[in-house]
């Protein structure tokens, strides 16, 4: 085998990665490839398995069954390997409200054991990417729950890792603080980091993410491009039609074509669904025209990641 096709090692990798509590299956034989440079959105609903599976991945739990590597470093035999080249954010982590934010990342800067002669320019680099320059002194309780989040991104930056895994960064936050937030994950990435983020807030992962995996149940239900899953659930494309009067000749026009397969009135316009995702539907307003009818309005319907979510885990919750 030459060099060249050597496949690369990707940023996570697990195989049949299994966990119980007790009788309860937390994580049922996952098995996920997250490449490097990935930013991936781990989405599910409560209770799905995504905490789990990060704090496996984070070396904190052990999997009762199954393998999972990072960077090629197992989290079980080569758990001191792997996190030198991770960054854990948990769902809730205490602060120490009292410290001023500097302390408190110069404190996790020696534990990393950053030789101090160098961590000033590092907690600066950190601050200057969560955008929390301007806070360098400010007493930790002082701060947004925003402004909190950012500061907990930046501790997990400190010792530079090469793997982020987020566990919900952005919940509690408002509009504008998830904005900054997501912002800043896309400067990660562009830095070359693979950043792996759950969340359960599926609009924001949808622009967000390049890949992502939905687990219901602690099991994996897709993982791929955020289109791939529109276009494995989504049954058939919909388009939504408007004509200036006579509805029922449009849909009875419509019905007759063999890409249709239904066609009925929804609140003065018209549902077209087709038998295909991929269909071409640029028949529809030909037929109508041919037909006599005026077209006011055509819109392929986008059909949205939480729709798609909701199709997926059919309920499903625990
Ligand atoms: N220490 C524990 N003891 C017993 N059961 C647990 C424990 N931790 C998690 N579980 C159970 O395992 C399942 C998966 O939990 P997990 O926290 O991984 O889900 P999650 O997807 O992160 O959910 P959420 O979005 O609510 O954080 C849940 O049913 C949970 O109740």
């Amino acid at each position: 085998m030459n060099s060249e096709s050597v496949p690369p090692i990707p940023a996570v990798h697990t195989v049949g990665l299994s966990r119980t509590y007790g009788s309860m299956v937390a994580l049922n034989s996952l098995d996920l490839t997250v490449n490097r440079g990935d930013l991936f959105g781990f989405i599910g609903s409560n209770g799905a398995g995504k905490t789990t599976t990060l704090r496996i991945l984070a070396t904190f739990l052990a999997p009762s069954a199954g393998q999972a590597k990072v960077l090629g470093h197992d989290v079980v035999k080569d758990a001191d390997a792997v996190r030198h080249v991770i960054g854990y954010m948990p769902d809730f982590f205490g602060v120490y409200k009292d410290m001023e934010v500097t302390e408190y990342l110069d404190f996790f800067g020696a534990c990393y054991k950053i030789p101090s002669a160098q961590r000033e320019k590092t907690v600066n680099d950190v601050l200057e990417l969560v955008g929390l320059s301007e806070k360098k002194g400010a007493l930790i309780g002082a701060l947004s729950r925003g402004m909190q989040q950012r500061l907990g991104l930046a501790r997990v930056l400190i010792h530079d890792p090469q793997v982020l895994l987020l566990d919900e960064p952005a919940s509690g936050l408002d509009p504008r603080a998830r904005i900054e937030m997501m912002a800043i994950l896309q400067e990660l990435q562009r830095l070359g980091k693979t950043i792996i983020i759950s969340s359960h807030i599926l609009s924001e992962l949808q622009t967000l993410c390049n890949r992502v995996a939905i687990i219901e149940r602690g099991k994996l239900i897709y993982a791929g491009p955020v289109q791939g899953v529109r276009d494995q659930m989504s049954a058939g494309l919909v388009v939504w039609v408007k004509v200036a009067s006579d509805n029922s000749k449009a849909i009875e026009l419509l019905k007759g074509h063999s890409e249709v397969a239904e066609a009925l009135a929804v609140d003065g316009r018209i549902k077209v669904t087709m038998v295909n995702h991929d269909v071409d539907h640029g028949f529809v307003a030909d037929t109508l025209v041919r037909g006599g009818l005026k077209l006011t309005g055509l819109q392929e319907d986008e059909l949205g990641l939480e729709e798609v979510f909701l199709r997926v885990t059919r309920g499903e919750t625990q």
